[in-house]
């Protein structure tokens, strides 16, 4: 630790509460001189003091003048550490006198209980246990103290003084949007000393972080700001600043305005939704500027990030050691109590992890949307409808679950407010990622496009309508399924939306060489975050054996058990002219996936035929190329 100006700490309190020792240790870790209040005592005091007679305040105002002489000398040069009882205002006002703006009151408290016990284990000090009562009968306690328990050990101790010293912050957090208002209150609530930034805009953003701070009692020690360079350096370094602002430009835009004030070795941890491929160019960009950049996704929303969310960083992991305390003390808990935060790995690693994340949650959210149309169609109203999936949770309990359960109870006056919201489903671009990373990578996760385009598909409302008067020959629906088929073919579908985010997961770590492990990011997945599930902590350990859950034994049976409700539910669908592009996605990956013979060959035949692209055969297993003229 660094000290900014001269002082001269007091570690003060009772007899017995291991002043010396503490403020010997303090003295080394601040790298100061020591001196022990009791070795500068006139010799007429040590003899009272042994025969257990109490020094009255004649006999003490001598001996506290000296030190305070003591520490005006010292102040001269450097700082230092004195310990001396200072039990009465008066005694503290001696010892300070004309050094009041550079003394630092360090009070080591604890119980009679304690203190005694501790007194008697002491065999070569001559203040007797007595002695102890009428020290705690006198003592004042000082305002404006370190209070600090001795319960603790020496080195906690320190640590705790060492902490209340230093007036800068230990960790920022830039941006106090939904994500950044709810991660600064749980900061906050970890004793993490913060300071917290929110732009200034004329008429639009004015004092948003200290109206922020002020509306929380977990926030009082909080430092709030709206001028970047002030914000910059409220904190200790090297510096450790979270940003949850907008992914792009925003990022971009935030990362230059502070740059100007950040020194070598400050850390920036981009916690927004941001691109993996921008996260790379900006950590291989801010590394010229000897600036860290861990780029690291958050999952759990508004409420996630208050409570616990699950946390995904990557980049360099040396300088993620630095930041590991704070990320793990925010995170959610998973069964273990282990914090639902990880080194992901290299580079962009935490942020495409975190993207996966979202093309899963988006096929999670689909199917839900689809489950609940098509009990909706066959004849269930909302409530029911909720019933129905609050029964499934045994069998596929997952926070969405969860919530669809809750919003299709939920009602304004007596109408579910569902009937009133616009068939429009919006997005902030990490399914769209998703979708390119699949199809650049070659890796047929094919449910991620087929959730992200019905979004897209939603948005055409107004052509949907017109389209419907031409083509809605008014069929009623004539769906005739059991919930426990319904149930099933959701059990399904998740399954191969879980294999598939996996599986792109996966090859994308060999890909991109980032040793990816597949349990651990769904052990941080199990809690926190928007996709967990119950499936999620059975995934924890097959993807210790396996990351192909379509071969591994256990989901065999499981397929096996429910694809033929799948197969009804999907072709009922279909003939009653229903969407329900991941339900029917679903089946025919799985189909096309684990066929023997595809019609590839025709593709492949075509190919040659137009455009010379060559084919293999499969009666040459030597893999060579062949070409065909065809006319
Ligand atoms: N909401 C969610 O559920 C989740 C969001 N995320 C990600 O976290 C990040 C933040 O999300 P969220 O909190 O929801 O977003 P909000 O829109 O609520 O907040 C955005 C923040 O960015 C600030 N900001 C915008 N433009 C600028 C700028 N030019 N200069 C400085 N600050 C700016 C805003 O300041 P101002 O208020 O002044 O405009 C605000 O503090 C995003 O990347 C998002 O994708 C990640 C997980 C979940
Ligand atoms: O990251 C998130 C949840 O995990 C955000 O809520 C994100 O905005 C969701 O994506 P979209 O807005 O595209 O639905």
């Amino acid at each position: 630790m660094i000290l900014s100006e001269n002082n001269v700490f007091f570690v003060m309190g009772v007899s017995g509460v291991g002043k010396s020792t503490i403020g010997n240790l303090l003295s080394k870790e601040l790298g100061i001189p020591f001196f022990d209040g009791d070795d500068f005592h006139p010799k007429e005091n040590i003899l009272k003091m042994s025969k257990g007679e109490p020094l009255n305040d004649e006999d003490r105002f001598g001996w506290l003048a000296t030190l305070n002489k003591l520490a005006k000398d010292q102040l001269k040069e450097n700082s230092c550490v004195i310990v001396c009882s200072a039990l009465k205002n008066k005694y503290r006002e001696i010892l300070s006198n004309g050094v009041e703006n550079n003394t630092k009151w360090i009070h080591l408290v604890g119980s009679y209980e304690l203190i005694s016990e501790r007194m008697k284990q002491r065999s070569n000090h001559f203040m007797p246990t007595g002695l102890l009562k009428s020290q705690k009968d006198i003592l004042e306690n000082p305002v404006n103290a370190i209070n600090v328990n001795i319960s603790l050990t020496p080195l906690e101790i320190v640590e705790v003084i060492k902490k209340e010293l230093n007036p800068k912050s230990e960790f920022g957090l830039f941006g106090l949007g939904v994500m950044g208002k709810s991660l600064s209150r749980n900061l906050a609530s970890k004793n993490i000393k913060l300071s917290i930034f929110n732009r200034h805009v004329d008429g639009i953003e004015e004092d948003v972080a200290i109206n922020f701070k002020n509306e929380f009692e977990e926030l009082a020690t909080t430092k709030a700001f709206d001028n970047v360079e002030q914000f910059v350096n409220s904190l200790q370094q090297p510096r450790k600043i979270m940003l949850m602002v907008n992914a792009g430009k925003t990022t971009d835009i935030v990362i230059e305005s502070l740059i100007p004030y950040l020194s070598d070795g400050d850390i920036l941890i981009d916690g927004g939704n941001s691109n993996y491929n921008e996260t790379k160019i900006r950590l291989d960009y801010l590394l010229s500027k000897n600036i860290h950049l861990i780029g690291t996704g958050v999952s759990g929303g508004e409420e996630g990030a208050l409570k616990g969310p699950s946390i995904m960083p990557s980049g360099d992991k040396e300088v993620y050691k630095t930041v590991a305390p704070f990320l793990n003390a925010i995170a959610a808990k998973d069964a273990n109590n282990l914090p639902c935060c990880t080194y992901v790995g290299k580079e962009g690693s935490g942020h495409f992890v975190k993207m996966v994340h979202n093309g899963i949650e988006y096929v999670e959210m689909q199917l839900l949307a689809e489950v609940v149309n098509i009990l909706k169609l066959s004849g269930n109203n909302y409530d029911e409808i909720a019933d129905i999936l609050e029964s499934w949770k045994s069998a596929a309990d997952s926070y969405l679950l969860e919530i669809t359960v809750k919003i299709l109870r939920k009602k304004e006056g007596s109408d579910w407010l569902v009937e009133k919201i616009m068939d429009k489903a919006g997005n902030k671009g990490t399914g769209n990622w998703t979708t390119i990373a699949t199809a650049e990578l070659g890796i047929p996760s094919t449910l991620i496009p087929a959730a992200l385009f019905a979004r897209y598909s939603s948005f055409y409302k107004e052509d949907r309508v017109k389209l419907n008067r031409i083509y809605d020959d008014g069929n009623t629906s004539s769906l005739n399924l059991t919930t426990e088929d319904i149930l099933k073919a959701y059990q399904f579908a998740r399954i191969i939306n879980h294999f598939q985010g996996i599986n792109l997961i996966s090859e994308a770590s060999i890909k991109y060489e980032w040793e990816l492990n597949l349990s651990e990011i769904a052990r941080i997945w199990t809690n926190g975050c928007i996709i967990k599930s119950n499936l999620m902590v059975e995934l924890v350990a097959v993807l210790k054996e396996t990351s192909n859950l379509l071969g591994y034994e256990k989901f065999v049976q499981k397929i096996k058990k429910l694809k033929p409700s799948t197969n009804k539910v999907v072709s009922q669908c279909v003939l009653n002219e229903m969407a329900i592009p991941c339900l029917s996605e679903s089946v025919n990956f799985f189909n096309g996936h684990t066929i023997a013979n595809s019609p590839a060959n025709i593709i492949q035949a075509q190919r040659d035929y137009f455009g010379a692209h060559t084919y293999q055969r499969i009666d040459d297993p030597s893999g060579e190329f062949y070409h065909t003229n065809w006319k």
